[in-house]
């Protein structure tokens, strides 16, 4: 077992990571059920798949637990996503000093995340990430949210949980597809600021892909790690530290708007492109090593995650893409910061960047695809 603390002040917490967590998760969320009961909140394959394990476990610990059941895909994270979750809490008269537990994946942890920040003026949550990418990245740091017409994540708040509960075990049932698309935020720790990182993600990736326990822990320890440290830092996204986790998610939400929010392009695979045009864009603009932004490249294909807009199913010029970017939260004073790299591991915000090159980039891109 390893615990990471998020050190926030009175807002800080633990994320605890072991194997089989979820059986025995029981004792660690009775302390939360008030009248002896919790609402859990999860999507319909997760509810097959890993519901009753969690279920068995609070049954065990003597609580009754209310569940409500969403359907699966990015699609719930919307405005009638949370109006359904809403009425559904407010029907089981859940309180301000209540706990809700999200069981799932980043889509299940921002949606609960945000409903739990406005219910009542905001209550409580437990977040239990059942996806690689929940694992490493989403249900740290309490950014939650839902996308509307005008782009992604656009209306949310930060509201951090009161306990990460991580059992790399319930990534066993996860399809290899959801996998690869969470290695995309894993990779994206080396690429950020730690080059021995992504050396071993070149090395050892294959193994967490293929679900090795090992590799398994490490790179959710190591992920987990690096992202409560910057949380820390910077809660709020203000310094500028935090935005370092947006690498390649200015190009990544493009697509993502671009392919509909559908299972055509999934956030992992939007971010595994965004991150190998990031680190090709800064090439091309004399800042990265031609080298490092080949590696990137190569190494996102061979896990099997696209690395090109072709790759990712996009067929958009670069004046749609960057109309999409104009959405984006880093937006300053009509200025658009990017996330640019000097080599691997040396990611940095720029906010001198002309759109205009972003938009030819991408141009050149397309022909060359
Ligand atoms: N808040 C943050 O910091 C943050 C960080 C990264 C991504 N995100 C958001 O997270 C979302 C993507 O999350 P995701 O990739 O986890 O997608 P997801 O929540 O849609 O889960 C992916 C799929 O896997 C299924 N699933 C989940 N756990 C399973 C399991 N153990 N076994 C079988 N099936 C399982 C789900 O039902 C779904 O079909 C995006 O909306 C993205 O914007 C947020
Ligand atoms: O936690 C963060 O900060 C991140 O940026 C993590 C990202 O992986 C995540 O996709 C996040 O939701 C994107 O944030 P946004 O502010 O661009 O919506
Ligand atoms: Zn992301």
């Amino acid at each position: 077992m390893s615990t990471v603390s998020v050190a926030l002040g009175a807002r800080s917490y633990d994320i605890v990571i072991e194997d089989g967590l979820l059986d025995r998760a029981g004792e660690r969320l009775a302390r939360y059920a008030r009248g002896g009961r919790l609402v859990v909140v999860t999507d319909e394959h997760v509810a097959a798949a890993q519901l009753p394990r969690l279920l068995a476990a609070l049954t065990g610990a003597g609580v009754a637990a209310e569940v409500i059941t969403l359907p699966a895909g990015e699609g719930t994270k919307s405005w009638d996503g949370l109006s359904s979750l809403m009425d559904r809490l407010l029907a089981l008269e859940v309180e301000r000093n209540d706990h809700v537990i999200a069981l799932g994946g980043g889509v299940i942890g921002d949606l609960v995340g945000f409903a739990a920040a406005i219910l009542k003026r905001g209550c409580q949550f437990v977040q239990v990430p059942t996806t690689l990418l929940a694992q490493v990245d989403s249900s740290v740091g309490g950014k939650t949210a839902i996308n509307t017409a005008a782009g992604k994540n656009l209306v949310g708040a930060f509201h951090q949980p009161s306990l990460v509960l991580i059992d790399p075990t319930s990534l066993d049932t996860l399809p290899a597809r959801e996998v690869r698309a969470g290695y995309a935020e894993v990779v994206k720790y080396g690429l950020i600021d730690d080059a021995a990182f992504f050396d071993w993600c070149e090395k050892d990736g294959t193994k967490l892909l293929a679900g090795d326990p090992q590799a398994r822990a490490h790179a959710i320890e190591k992920s987990v790690g690096a992202k409560a440290a910057i949380v820390a830092d910077d809660e709020e996204e203000r310094s500028g530290r935090r935005a370092l986790l947006n690498l390649g998610h200015t190009f990544g939400h493009a697509l993502e708007a671009e392919t509909g929010y559908s299972d055509r392009l999934l956030h992992g695979e939007a971010v595994a492109a965004g991150m190998a045009l990031a680190f090709r864009f800064s090439a091309a603009q004399g800042l990265c090593p031609a080298e490092d932004a080949r590696r990137v490249t190569a190494h996102l294909r061979a896990a099997g995650l696209p690395a090109g807009l072709s790759d990712a199913g996009v067929d958009a010029d670069g004046a749609t893409l960057v109309a999409h970017m104009m959405h984006d939260k880093k937006m300053d004073g009509g200025k658009l910061p990017f996330l640019l790299a000097r080599g691997i591991g040396q990611t940095y915000l720029d906010k001198q960047v002309d759109l205009k090159a972003v938009e030819a980039f991408l141009d050149g891109e397309r022909v060359a695809a």
